[in-house]
Order: structure tokens, then C-alpha cells, then sequence
């Protein structure tokens, strides 16, 4: 094929997939689209001569379906893309002693927000840059962070992302297994195009601005953003490349505890001005640049499905994955959750499917793109009726149809009960791997956490493959363990319903000891806030259970006391929230960084500052602090109850002075 044919070829394809993606189904991950851009964008750079006409990179978007065309004041363009440090150089120095504003670059859609005499008049999408959809009502009903009404009465229009936080995406998939989105892009995407909010409620969005276009405002555009009240994505100052390079890779790096996807950083001269002075090509201005972060989604082949056996005997389906990189790392399993996921994502052995990794989360399959990509070989994924480790016959459990193993002396949930035991977030045995405790649980060396507490050098070293040095870190690790304490030995034993929440609450209630925990009957635990009669009972079954179990650790030296640093924290005097009971509401950030914080985190702070965590509005409640995405059932209760509502924005700004936080 010549280049002329390659070029169209490329073009051609495009059209398609953009078409596919405007539509809300697209047929392949951004990577592999962004890559026949580039293709084509470095055949035209070298064939000028041979640019097809009309070109695709010239356009944005695609020429939408549009219920309510609106056109834009100025149209909503696409941005340059750069991946490497010389590009972002050149774009330096094409302006030289301007200040560049460095900002993540939100994976969400783009809209612009019209206020009229402080009002908003309207809320359009891109569309095709230069006629977008009208979306107001879905807009004023399900995105938080767009005032109606601004204390300007010019004209102005709000340019940014509305996004959908991978936290609401989270709890939405959790909460219809039978009908899970894909991401958090194409979920906010499919949110703005419903015919009627009600159907799409619990999928709600976030605004976050970017551009400002007015001529009554102060110059520097993050200022007059924040000042009229818009929640602006962190923007930094950079007087040069070097410096825009290091936000750039702080960026990158913290992405993975952001609230929402980013797809890069965006560069853009800082000065509302300079920025409109600079003018635009055909499809981007010329004062910004996106550079662009590695993917988090991919698609790869799904080679195989095991049913893997968990430490409380749950089953769970496995994909085997031809080797993908995807979010910074080579991808070769990924959870598939359970069988109704499956059913409802359609997926089949053989298929290409789309793998996601993105925050903290475990890579999972998204689903089938395109599933006229099929052969016809593909196979379905069958569900087990036997326990695939020890042949015991399964139960299932709930709306997601789990499946568990009734066994419980199976060899599998004995292994993963032990590597749990040995895990970071309990004994954390760190020198013995998983690979060491499935040989030593086999060999019939291993079989209850105890066990661990009797090994020694000699045994480990009448094993193949393994040295003096290393059985000896093995034993140093495990005695180094017997520490462990009340909260992380409750987490290893793997209690079935208590969290390490529960854990962290009965240290913080005081109890001294994981038999005080055992002896304290129903009515004891009860007493301890967020322990109800279901967990309190499953408690107490089973360390009834364990109570031999706990004998031999404490005979083995174990510690299952309570540790210092698990107690409540020590209040200084003159403490903000002291004597305070207050309820944690909403996803919590960090407002220096823009950073997600944990909810118990927080709550941690709050103690430090004096308060008493409940976890429900009571009368009882002196404040509720409310964080973003709050429910309006939890606003209404407090109000009934007279309970004092704050916005977090105020506890930080408290917890700072008091010097509480570092
Ligand atoms: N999978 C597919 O088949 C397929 C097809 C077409 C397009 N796509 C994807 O759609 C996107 C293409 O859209 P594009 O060409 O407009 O490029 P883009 O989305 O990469 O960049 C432009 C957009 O960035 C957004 N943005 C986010 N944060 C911003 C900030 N701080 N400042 C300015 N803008 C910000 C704006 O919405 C703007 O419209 C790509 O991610 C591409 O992979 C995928
Ligand atoms: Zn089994």
C-alpha cells in the first residue's frame, strides 16, 4: 500500500471510531485510537502533499446527534498533544517571559456554561466545536460545582470538564452489577445525553473550570474563576520548562490518589489575554498543550477464566490476560467480580476486552468494545459447581450470585487464610511470600497462623532451593511479627463481616485485648459505635471458634494486646472540636493538594482536634461535616434534627490553624 492509500486508509477509520466514541459505544480504548492519530498526523508532517480533504485532524469531535443545537460563541476546540520534554520546551519558547499555568488535563466531557444578568442561562456540550447540544436540565439536576447564579451581570461563559468521580462510578457499578458502565468518562457522557435526569439520578457529576471567556474579570484565570465561585482543577505557576516539567510528573504521580481519571496535564499561558492574543490553528489554540500520561485502559485478549478459592471460601472468576501495559504497569490478571458480571458485560473466553487500571484499584475487565470483532470460536465462561480446590459442593450468596466453598477445611482457604495472616495490613510476615506459605501449608507444616510462631531455620532450610540468609530473614520476620497487637491480629484472623474499621474502632472503645473483644458478649460490643447486632454476633461466634487458636498464639509469644498507637489519640488543650460528637459525610479532599483523603483518615484528624466520631446523624450529633457529593437525604435529616451542617473547607482551615495537620 503507498502512502497516499495509508493516509486515507487512516482518515477513513477514524471517521469511523470517532463516530462509534460520539455515540457513547466506542469500538477500541483511547490508546490504540490515539495511535492512528498519530500515525496519520506523522504521514501528513512528512506528505504534506498528500493531507486527505476534508482532514479529520482539522475537526473536533463528530457531528453529533443533537437534540437541542446551540451554537458556541467561540468554538470549543481540541488541544495539541505532547508526550515528550523537548515539546513542551518548544512551547516555551514560543512565549518567551509568559507565565504557564500547568493543570491536570480531567477525563471527563467538556461543556460551557452560559450565565446571563448572574444566571445560568445555558449548559452546552462541544459537539463538534462549533455546535453542541443543549443540556441545562440534566446539568442544574446532576452536576455539583455550577452555581446558578454568579454576582456578575455581564455575560459570561464557564468553560471546563464534568467528570464523573471514580467514587460514584465505584458505588454506581457496585450498587447494578446488572448493568455496569464502563468508565467514568463514557458513564458522564451517557449521563448528559439521558432524555430525563430521574432515569440517570444516582450517576451524578462533578464541574471542574478551566477557561473563562468575559471581559469584565480579573486577568490571571485561575483567580476569576475561584472567585466567582467555580471549583477550579489545581493550577500551578511555571516561569519556565523545567519547572513545568516537574508539575507535569507530580501530576502523573499522584494520580493515582485523585478522585477522578486525568488523561494528562495541560499547559496554558496564565494571562487570560495573552491566551486570546495567541489565536488558534484549526482544531487548537495556540496557547496550550496537552501533554499526555500513559493509558489506564487497554484491550487486550481474554485467554482464559480460573475460579480462584478466597480465605472465606468465596469463588471468584479470574481473567487470564495476554500480557497488556496498562496504568503503568504489565497486566496479566484482573477480576472479573462474579458470575452476573459477567452475564451482564457479555464477556466470553477469546474475546477482546478492555482492561482498566486506574487508581488503587485491582485491574478489572470493563467489558467487550466491539463484538463484531468475534470469530465465533469464543467460548462462554462457565461457573464452577464443585470447589475447584477441594470438590466440596458451593453455595451461592446474594443479588451478585457468589459462590462459596462449605468446606471449611479446604486447602485453598487454608493457604489464603495464611498468606492473609502474613499480609501487609496484619502480622505482616514480609519474608515469606505466598509461594513459600502454599509449599510449607502443603508440606503440612502450615496450617493455622500459629504455626508460623514454630517454625525455625532447620525446617525451612530441609527444603529445596532455599539458603541460610534467607531462612533467616524468613524466622526474623516471623518473630518480628509476634508483635502484632490487637487491631492487626483481628485483621489477619479474617473475621467474616468485621472490617479493619471494626478492628480499629474496639482499639480505639478501649478494649484491651482480642479475649476481652471475645468475652464481651453482644451487649458490650453493641455499645461500640458502627458495631451492629449482625457483626457483634459474627465476633463473637467466631473467636468462640478461634479461642484455641488464640491460645496457642499467646503460648507462642504472640501479642493479641492492644498497641499504643491504636488508642484514642492524646487531645491537646484548646482543641477545635473538643467535646464535640461529630458524622463525616461526602468524599473527602485534601484542599492544599486537591488530594482524596480517606474517610477514617479524616475522622483520625478530627479526634486529634478533640471530636467523637459517630457514624450516623442522632440527636446526639453536634456537626455534621459534609465533603463533596452529599446526598440530600443526610442534608434533610440534620436540618430536622438541628444538627450544625459545615462544609469540610472550614475543619481544614481549623485543623490547619490549630496546627494539627503534617
Ligand atoms: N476510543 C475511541 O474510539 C475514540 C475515538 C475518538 C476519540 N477518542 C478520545 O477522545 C479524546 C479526543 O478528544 P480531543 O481530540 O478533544 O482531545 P482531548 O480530549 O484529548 O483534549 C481536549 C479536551 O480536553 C479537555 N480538558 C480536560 N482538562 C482540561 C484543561 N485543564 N484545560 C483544557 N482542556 C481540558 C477538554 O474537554 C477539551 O475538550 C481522546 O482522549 C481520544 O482518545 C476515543
Ligand atoms: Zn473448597
Amino acid at each position: 500500500m503507498d502512502v497516499g492509500e495509508r493516509i486515507q486508509e487512516l482518515a477513513d477509520q477514524i471517521v469511523v471510531l470517532r463516530d462509534a466514541y460520539y455515540r457513547g459505544s466506542p469500538s477500541v480504548a483511547d490508546a490504540e485510537y490515539d495511535a492512528i492519530e498519530d500515525e496519520l498526523r506523522s504521514l501528513i508532517e512528512a506528505n504534506p502533499e498528500l493531507a486527505p480533504d476534508p482532514n479529520p485532524l482539522d475537526q473536533v469531535g463528530a457531528p453529533a446527534v443533537l437534540h437541542a443545537p446551540v451554537r458556541h460563541s467561540r468554538p470549543m476546540l481540541s488541544l495539541e498533544k505532547a508526550t515528550r520534554p523537548e515539546q513542551v520546551e518548544a512551547f516555551f519558547s514560543r512565549f518567551p517571559g509568559q507565565s504557564v499555568v500547568v493543570m491536570p488535563k480531567l477525563d471527563g466531557l467538556s461543556l460551557a456554561l452560559v450565565y446571563e444578568n448572574g444566571r445560568l442561562a445555558r449548559a452546552v456540550t462541544r459537539g463538534d466545536g462549533t455546535t453542541g447540544d443543549d443540556v441545562t436540565p440534566l446539568v442544574r439536576a446532576l452536576t455539583d460545582g455550577v452555581p446558578a447564579k454568579l454576582d456578575v451581570q455581564d455575560r459570561v461563559e464557564v468553560r471546563g470538564e464534568a467528570v464523573m468521580l471514580r467514587s460514584t462510578f465505584a458505588a454506581y457499578n457496585a450498587a447494578h452489577p446488572d448493568k455496569p458502565l464502563i468508565n467514568p468518562r463514557n458513564a458522564a457522557a451517557g449521563t448528559l445525553r439521558a432524555k430525563d435526569p430521574a432515569t440517570v439520578a444516582e450517576r451524578r457529576l462533578q464541574f471542574l473550570a478551566f477557561d473563562l471567556l468575559t471581559d469584565s474579570a480579573d486577568a490571571d484565570l485561575e483567580r476569576a474563576l475561584t472567585t466567582m465561585g467555580f471549583t477550579v482543577a489545581d493550577m500551578r505557576h511555571c516561569d519556565d520548562a523545567a519547572a513545568a516539567q516537574t508539575v507535569i510528573t507530580s501530576i502523573e504521580q499522584r494520580r493515582n490518589d485523585l478522585d477522578y481519571d486525568l488523561d494528562g496535564a495541560v499547559l496554558r499561558l496564565a494571562d487570560r489575554d495573552a491566551f486570546a492574543a495567541a489565536g488558534t490553528r484549526s482544531s487548537s489554540p495556540r496557547g496550550a498543550l496537552a501533554f499526555k500520561f500513559a493509558a489506564e485502559e487497554k484491550t487486550t485478549v481474554l485467554a482464559d477464566v480460573v475460579w480462584d478459592v478466597g480465605k472465606t471460601g468465596k469463588i471468584a472468576p479470574v481473567a487470564w490476560l495476554e500480557p497488556v501495559f496498562v496504568g503503568g504497569t504489565t497486566v496479566t490478571r484482573a477480576t472479573l467480580a462474579n458470575q452476573e458480571v459477567i452475564k451482564a458485560r457479555d464477556i466470553k473466553i477469546g474475546d477482546t476486552v478492555l482492561v482498566r487500571r486506574a487508581g488503587d484499584v485491582i485491574p478489572f475487565v470493563a467489558g467487550v468494545l466491539d463484538a463484531s470483532k468475534r470469530t465465533g470460536d469464543e467460548q462462554d465462561v462457565v461457573p464452577p459447581v464443585v470447589c475447584p480446590s477441594c470438590g466440596f459442593p458451593l453455595t451461592e450468596q446474594g443479588n451478585s450470585r457468589e459462590l462459596f466453598c462449605t468446606n471449611v477445611s479446604c486447602p485453598a482457604q487454608t493457604v489464603r487464610r495464611l498468606i492473609h495472616w502474613a499480609s501487609r495490613a496484619a502480622a505482616d510476615i514480609d519474608a515469606i511470600g505466598g509461594v513459600w506459605i502454599e509449599r510449607l501449608a502443603e508440606a503440612g507444616i502450615l496450617e493455622n497462623p500459629s504455626d508460623f510462631y514454630h517454625l525455625t531455620a532447620e525446617r525451612l532450610l530441609e527444603f529445596d532451593r532455599i539458603g541460610e540468609v534467607s531462612a533467616a530473614r524468613m524466622i526474623e520476620s516471623i518473630d518480628t511479627s509476634r508483635q502484632v497487637g490487637l487491631r492487626r491480629a483481628m485483621i489477619g484472623l479474617a473475621i467474616p463481616m468485621a472490617s479493619e474499621g471494626t478492628a480499629a474502632r474496639l482499639c480505639r472503645a478501649r478494649f484491651g485485648s482480642l479475649e476481652a473483644v471475645a468475652e464481651a458478649g453482644e451487649e458490650g460490643l453493641v455499645a461500640v459505635d458502627d458495631i451492629g447486632p449482625k457483626v457483634a454476633a459474627s465476633l463473637i461466634e467466631h473467636l468462640t471458634r478461634l479461642r484455641p487458636e488464640l491460645e496457642r498464639l499467646r503460648e507462642a509469644g504472640v501479642s493479641l494486646d492492644v498497641r499504643e498507637e491504636d488508642l484514642p489519640p492524646v487531645v491537646a488543650a484548646g482543641a477545635p472540636l473538643a467535646g464535640k460528637t461529630v458524622v463525616v459525610t461526602g468524599s473527602i479532599s485534601d484542599p492544599r493538594s486537591g488530594e482524596k483523603v480517606a474517610r477514617p483518615a479524616f475522622q483520625r484528624l478530627c479526634e486529634k482536634a478533640g471530636a467523637t466520631i459517630a457514624s450516623s446523624v442522632s440527636a446526639s450529633t453536634d456537626l455534621l461535616i459534609t465533603g463533596a457529593d452529599v446526598g440530600a437525604s443526610k442534608l434533610t435529616k440534620a436540618e430536622k434534627l438541628g444538627v450544625t451542617v459545615v462544609d469540610q473547607s472550614e475543619i481544614w482551615q481549623q485543623l490547619q490553624a490549630a496546627d494539627l495537620l503534617n
